[in-house]
């Protein structure tokens, strides 16, 4: 299957280098496209694939389209391209609604999608937003793809705002967190480099421990807190500063943005 992509920043090299990696497609079968000359001949020497011209050069070599530019280039960008409705178009943009795609394309060919970060080491959660107009073999592709860099959820699209938050922007806060943790110990005399593998596998375990566990993330804090012990010192200080209310104003300031870009 050859892959285009429309843009090749953070999100398209993390997608990419899943699929190559999971031999979902060969580097010889990915295209991109830039902006620039300058980024479009710079990926192509770092990375030894295909970049193109023009999008229209992506379209025409791709089965499956990739788009991966920022949510304000998506009209600039599709505006001028003759997209043939056989071709499989995927948008992983956030803020561009499906309304806003279909006055690009046609209704039973595109998927919106949204990976996060975590593709890199196939551990993505990612959402694909249901399209009842697309058909079995197209549903088949979006989910091969995806399934090749982590976890898969279906999702109406009401929800992918909040899916955002939640999985698609919530790795950047868990990399604040470990790192806060990791400094917070290089303040006692431990390396930044081991705290933060310290710190990052105790995440990691976490995260695992929630998954494999039948017990909730609320049960789980008081197996940690020992009556009368260390643990109990931090969650009552971190309620007593307002922890969980950060968080929640972080998810709703999240789930605000992107309703205003979608409304743009
Ligand atoms: N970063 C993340 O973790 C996630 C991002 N996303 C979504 O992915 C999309 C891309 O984000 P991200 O990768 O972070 O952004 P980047 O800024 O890293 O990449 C944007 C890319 O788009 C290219 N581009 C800009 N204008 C054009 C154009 N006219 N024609 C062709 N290419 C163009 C840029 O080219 P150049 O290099 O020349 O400037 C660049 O390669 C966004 O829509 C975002 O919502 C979704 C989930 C997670
Ligand atoms: O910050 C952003 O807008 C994108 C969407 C999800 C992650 N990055």
């Amino acid at each position: 299957m050859n892959i285009g992509f429309i843009g090749f920043g953070n999100m398209a090299k993390t997608i990419a280098n899943g699929l190559i990696n999971e031999e979902v497609t060969q580097k010889e079968r990915v295209f991109f496209s830039t902006r620039t000359k300058e980024s479009r001949q710079k990926t192509e020497k770092e990375w030894g694939i295909t970049g193109v011209e023009s999008n229209q050069a992506v379209i025409d070599s791709a089965d499956v389209i990739i788009l991966a530019m920022k949510p304000h280039q998506f009209d600039e960008v599709l505006q001028p391209l003759t997209i043939p409705k056989e071709k499989l178009v995927i948008s992983v943009a956030a803020g561009v609604t499906s309304t806003k795609l279909e006055e690009h394309l046609s209704k039973n060919q595109y998927f919106r999608v949204m990976p996060n970060l975590n593709a890199q080491v196939q551990a993505s959660m990612t959402a694909i937003v249901e399209n009842k107009e697309v058909d079995s073999r197209q549903k088949e592709v979006v989910e091969t793809l995806f399934s090749a860099i982590g976890e898969v959820v279906f999702i109406p699209e009401e929800q992918l705002s909040v899916f955002i938050a939640l999985a698609g922007s919530s790795p950047a806060i868990v990399f604040l967190m470990i790192d806060t943790l990791a400094r917070s110990a290089v303040k006692y005399g431990m390396s930044k480099d081991t705290a933060t593998k310290i710190a990052a596998q105790a995440v990691l375990g976490s995260g695992k421990t929630v998954h494999e566990s039948a017990t909730s993330p609320w049960d789980l804090i008081d197996q940690v807190s020992s009556p009368g012990g260390i643990t109990v010192e931090a969650i009552l200080n971190l309620m007593q500063s307002g922890f969980s209310g950060s968080l929640i104003q972080a998810v709703d300031k999240m789930v605000e943005k992107d309703n205003k870009l979608s409304n743009n």
